[in-house]
C-alpha cells in the first residue's frame, strides 16, 4: 500500500474528489500529515467514514527513533528505523536563526568515497519522499520544535535519488505543509554532472553544495570514485551552468585530510580552479572514521589553507563543528548499530 506521506496536496485532492468528498478535506488531511500524526484516527476533524477510506487505501510509514545522542551544544544525532527495518541517520542542529535538520536520502550509498562511513556497506535502497519527510517530522515531534532549515547531507547521494528528492522538496516547500522556503534548503552532492544540470534547469532557489575535496582530477580520483566518471573540468563547468541559471552562489565542501589534500600547493591550485566562480568554500577538518586511517591536519595548517584561498579572493570558512562530542561523522552512528 502507498504511504500517504508520499502524496502532494494536489494528489490528495484528486483522491478525495474521486471519492465524491469535498475538496477542502484534502487540505485538512495534508495538514495532519505534516503535523506528524502516526495514525489516521488522529485526524479528529475528518469524519470516521473518510478516515476508514484512507485506511483502506494508504498506510503511514512511521519512522521510529532507535537511538539518539545529544551533544552539549544542543546538536542531536538520531538513529532512525524505517518501516522495513533499515537504519538511517539524521541530525538536528540548533542555530541562532532556527532549527536545521540534516537528513539521509538513501540507506547507504554507492559512491564509495574513501573517507565516508556511509558508503562502507554500499547502497541498500533509495528513500521515498514520504520517508525523507518522516525524518523531519519525527525530529520536530520529538523535540516539539519547528524546523526552519533542511540540509540534504546525511547518508546517501541525493542526486542519485533525483525524482524522490525533488518530490520531497516539493512537499516541504508546500505552503500548506512545513512551508520551508527553498532558500532554507541545502542539497549536497558528490558531483553527478547531468543531474546538476537538470537541477539547474529547474531554477530552484536552493543552495547547492558540491563535495569537491581535491584541487585536481588525479587527487580527486584517489578519494572519490565519481571523479572517474566526471572530470573536474566537467564538474566545474556544470557548476558554472548552475550559477548562470539560478544566480545562486555554490558552496564547495572541502574535507581537509592530512598529507592528502592539505598542502600549500593544493590551496594554490584550488584557488586558480575556482577563480571567477560565484562560490564559497567550506573547509572541514576530516572526521576520522574508525574503518579508515585518515587524519586531520593541525589547526595552523587549516588556517593557512584558508588564508591562501582568501588571498585569492575566495570566500572561505572553516566549518564550525557542532556535535563534536558525539559520533559526528556521517554514518558512524549507523555503522555502530549495524555491525
Ligand atoms: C555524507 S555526504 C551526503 C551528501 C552527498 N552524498 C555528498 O557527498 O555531498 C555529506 C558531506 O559529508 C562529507 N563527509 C563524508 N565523510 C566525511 C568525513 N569523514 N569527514 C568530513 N566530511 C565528510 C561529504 O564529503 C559531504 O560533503
Ligand atoms: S560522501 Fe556522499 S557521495 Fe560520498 S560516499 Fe559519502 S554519502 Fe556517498
Amino acid at each position: 500500500m502507498y504511504d500517504i506521506r508520499d502524496l502532494s496536496l494536489k494528489e490528495i485532492e484528486e483522491f478525495i474528489v474521486s471519492l465524491g468528498e469535498p475538496k477542502f478535506r484534502a487540505k485538512q488531511i495534508f495538514k495532519w500529515i505534516n503535523n506528524g500524526i502516526e495514525d489516521f484516527d488522529e485526524m479528529t476533524d475528518i469524519p470516521k467514514k473518510l478516515r476508514d477510506k484512507l485506511k483502506e487505501n494508504f498506510i503511514i510509514k512511521n519512522i521510529f527513533i532507535e537511538a539518539k545522542q545529544e551533544s552539549s551544544d544542543g546538536t542531536v544525532k538520531y538513529l532512525l528505523r524505517l518501516k522495513d527495518g533499515n537504519l538511517i541517520e539524521a541530525v538536528l542542529m540548533r542555530y541562532s536563526y532556527g532549527n536545521s535538520v540534516c537528513i539521509s536520502t538513501q540507506a547507504g550509498c554507492n559512491m564509495g568515497c574513501s573517507f565516508c562511513a556511509s558508503t562502507i556497506g554500499g547502497k541498500i535502497r533509495d528513500l521515498s519522499p514520504g520517508e525523507m519527510l518522516g525524518e523531519v517530522l519525527a525530529i520536530s515531534k520529538d523535540q516539539n520544535i519547528r524546523i526552519s532549515n533542511i540540509v540534504l547531507m546525511g547518508t546517501g547521494e541525493p542526486l542519485d535519488n533525483f525524482d524522490n528528492v525533488l518530490k520531497f522538496l516539493e512537499l516541504i516547500n508546500s505552503k500548506e505543509g512545513l512551508n520551508i522556503g527553498m532558500r532554507h534548503i541545502t542539497l549536497s552532492t558528490c558531483g553527478l554532472v547531468p543531474e546538476i544540470k537538470r537541477l539547474a534547469d529547474l531554477r530552484l532557489q536552493l543552495t547547492l553544495a558540491i563535495s569537491l575535496h581535491a584541487p585536481n582530477n588525479d587527487k580527486r580520483k584517489k578519494i572519490m570514485p565519481i571523479a572517474n566518471r566526471y572530470s573536474m573540468n566537467e564538474l566545474l563547468e556544470a557548476c558554472r551552468y548552475y550559477v548562470e541559471k539560478t544566480n545562486r552562489r555554490i558552496t564547495f565542501e572541502y574535507a581537509l585530510i592530512k598529507d592528502i589534500n592539505d598542502s600549500i600547493e593544493d590551496a594554490k591550485e584550488l584557488s586558480k580552479r575556482l577563480e571567477g566562480l560565484l562560490c564559497h568554500v567550506n573547509l572541514i577538518p576530516v572526521n576520522p572514521v574508525s574503518e579508515r586511517n585518515f587524519e586531520r591536519p593541525d589547526r595552523k595548517r587549516i588556517e593557512n589553507f584558508r588564508d591562501i584561498l582568501e588571498s585569492h579572493g575566495i570566500n572561505t570558512t572553516i566549518r564550525r563543528e557542532l556535535g563534536n562530542d558525539i559520533d559526528a561523522a556521517c554514518g558512524q552512528l549507523r555503522r555502530r548499530f549495524i555491525t
